[in-house]
């Protein structure tokens, strides 16, 4: 961890006017290190440990902003009773409870639930015969992943599901190895922005890997602690290596809170 990030997390800690502290984080890349097979993910034990001490503290609220669909981010998060959850780039949000999950579950329209379906056709077309494309659908999108393809294989497959979002969706997500399409406009921005005017928080703490953290990066004030988690360019002030260097870093703020 930078001397700076060390020096911003004290002062976090130690000002107790800067409550609640909403601590959101990303999941893929940020807690959880990326895998070939996103069924396979899981959060980094010390990750687990870190979160609960986090959601159990007084004056803290814990939340993680995820592309995932939130079926899937609430099977593999492992947090707390009490925990925010919002998926799908912010068209899903639910809370943790002792007896499962309190959420809005999203209604598509008719004619949203049609374009659903076409843009799951037209993208399995996309991935046809394409070694390593698959595609992954959620209630809100359907995702084309390259993880697996060689880059003369990925890049085009990525374009033709650009142009497809283009065509018949309502947003387009270009991130690590996937696009995504969605016929809901959200973002994690403006999902992030809504929970902390609800939870009437002077400050946020958001950690992300993806370009599609940027949105939540941009969305923050510069009071807040943003944090980049690996390379590539941001607008997040902090930067830490990896999901292992990021628990860590929220380990130490744990210890002083
Ligand atoms: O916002 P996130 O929590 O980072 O979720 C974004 C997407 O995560 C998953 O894909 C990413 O992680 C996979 C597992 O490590 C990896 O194989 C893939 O290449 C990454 O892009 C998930 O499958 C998507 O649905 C999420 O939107």
């Amino acid at each position: 961890m930078t001397d700076a990030l060390l020096t911003a997390l004290t002062a976090l800690a130690d000002d107790p006017a800067r409550r609640p502290l909403l601590v959101a984080l990303d999941f893929d890349g940020t807690l959880a290190p990326l895998q070939d097979d996103p069924s396979a993910s899981r959060i980094l034990p010390a990750g687990v440990e870190v979160l609960a001490r986090l959601a159990g503290t007084p004056g803290v609220a814990l939340a993680l902003v995820s592309g995932r669909a939130m079926h899937d981010l609430h099977v593999l998060a492992q947090v707390p009773a009490g925990t925010f959850l919002i998926g799908s780039h912010g068209a899903e949000r639910a809370r943790v409870t002792t007896f499962g999950l309190d959420r809005d579950v999203v209604q598509l329209t008719d004619e949203q639930a049609d374009r659903l379906a076409s843009l799951g056709a037209e993208a399995a077309r996309i991935a046809r015969g394409r070694d390593g494309v698959w595609v992954e659908t959620k209630p809100t999108a359907v995702v084309v992943h390259t993880r697996l393809a060689e880059a003369s294989v990925a890049e085009p497959a990525e374009q033709e599901a650009i142009a497809l979002g283009e065509r018949l969706g309502s947003g387009v997500l270009h991130g690590k190895d996937v696009v995504e399409i969605s016929v809901l406009r959200a973002s994690k921005g403006e999902a992030l922005t809504a929970l902390r005017d609800e939870l009437g928080a002077p400050v946020v703490l958001y950690a992300g890997d993806d370009v599609t953290d940027e949105h939540a990066f941009d969305a923050l004030l510069d009071a807040d602690l943003t944090v980049k988690v690996g390379h590539g360019t941001t607008a997040a002030r902090y930067r830490v290596d990896d999901p292992d260097a990021l628990v860590a870093a929220l380990a130490t703020l744990a210890d002083q809170l």
